[in-house]
């Protein structure tokens, strides 16, 4: 039906730097981001994580203060994950459902300062078991569903208490969607959001983040049991399916470069806000890229996020967030 050459040139309206942005099918800004952000006991701490050059763990005071930072820059959301000390961390997972835990004084703190931002807290007991696994197990190590999904509610109603704006359940046990969300609703949490982890993949990209919060050394085994299989496509979509149905408000797709054909898959069939994680592997592929004088670090970021804008999410967790923003907003 289109003219053909050489009345069509494609090259012709990629001739401008404004014809170019005239035409762009997708925009990336800074209210396309969440930044994960991990929080540590104490006061004026900053510790640098070696594993993920860059990023750090920040006292509840520090994070305050980044938070800020990161409203100013026009971030609408933060992604808190606590690193528990040794001996706060149990093989019930207690530590999550204490009020006055990291992830809730964090939560209070920023909330209090910058009460714009969103802060969005993770679901799931990694950060808080002696074993590094999601949930709790049984004497051959097997994480036991339902037992779990009992504490992850606990543990949700904890966070909203504490002023959560998103629940994100990332455990992966069967039908934890809904029951947070009629925990949610009894508890009188009706406007808190549920961001449902609902396709992550067992991967090899999580390493770094397991040195932030503390469970590299810790965890036995692995987590195929209750995290997805790369293999699978159409599982994804029926993970997805299920925790809508249960209620999730949006779902994401994680790790995030290597699965963009998932979230393509899942905005494609069902049409719902979809997000992805970016996950610390990825963060630390593209800074040893850039270390090693293999990749221009601004020109990369910007183009691997626009990549998750194309693939169909509504935004992306990246522990690159601060640094696109400022990019973005130059
Ligand atoms: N539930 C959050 C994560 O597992 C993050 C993984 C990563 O950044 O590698
Ligand atoms: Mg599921």
């Amino acid at each position: 039906m289109h003219a053909a050459y050489p009345a069509l040139r494609l090259r012709r309206t990629r001739a401008a730097g404004w014809s170019r942005r005239l035409h762009a099918e997708h925009i990336l800004t800074p209210a396309d981001l969440i930044w994960p952000m991990f929080v540590t006991d104490g006061e004026q701490v900053e510790e640098p994580i070696a594993t993920l050059p860059g990023v750090s763990r920040w006292s509840i005071d520090l994070a305050v203060a980044r938070a800020k930072e990161a409203h100013d820059l026009g971030i609408p959301c933060l992604a808190l994950f606590p690193n528990t000390p040794r001996e706060r961390r149990s093989d019930d997972a207690a530590e999550a459902l204490n009020p006055d835990n990291l992830i809730c004084r964090a939560t209070r703190a920023i909330k209090d300062a910058v009460p714009d931002i969103g802060i969005l807290t993770d679901v799931a007991l990694d950060p808080y078991t002696a074993h590094g696994h999601d949930g709790v197990i049984d004497t051959a190590g097997y994480v036991r569903n339902d037992d779990t999904v009992e504490l992850l509610v606990g543990q949700s109603l904890n966070q909203a208490r504490a002023g959560a704006d998103i629940i994100a359940p990332s455990d992966m046990m069967d039908g934890r969607v809904g029951a947070i969300r009629a925990a949610l609703e009894r508890d009188s949490h009706v406007n808190v959001q549920i961001m449902a982890y609902a396709a992550k993949y067992a991967s090899a990209y999580y390493g770094p983040f397991r040195d932030a919060v503390g469970t590299r050394g810790l965890l036995k085994g692995d987590k195929t049991t209750y995290q997805m299989d790369p293999s699978n496509r159409e599982e994804a979509l029926r993970e997805v399916s299920l925790d809508l149905a249960e209620g999730a408000d949006s779902v994401m797709v994680k790790p995030g470069l290597p699965y963009l054909d998932i979230v393509r898959a899942v905005k494609d069939a069902f049409a719902v806000p979809v997000f992805a994680y970016q996950v610390s592997g990825e963060y630390a592929m593209i800074e040893a890229a850039v270390a090693a004088g293999a990749a221009d670090r601004d020109a990369m970021v910007l183009e691997t996020l626009l990549a998750f804008k194309r693939a169909g999410c509504a935004g992306v967790l990246t522990y690159h967030a601060v640094h696109a923003a400022r990019l973005l907003g130059a």
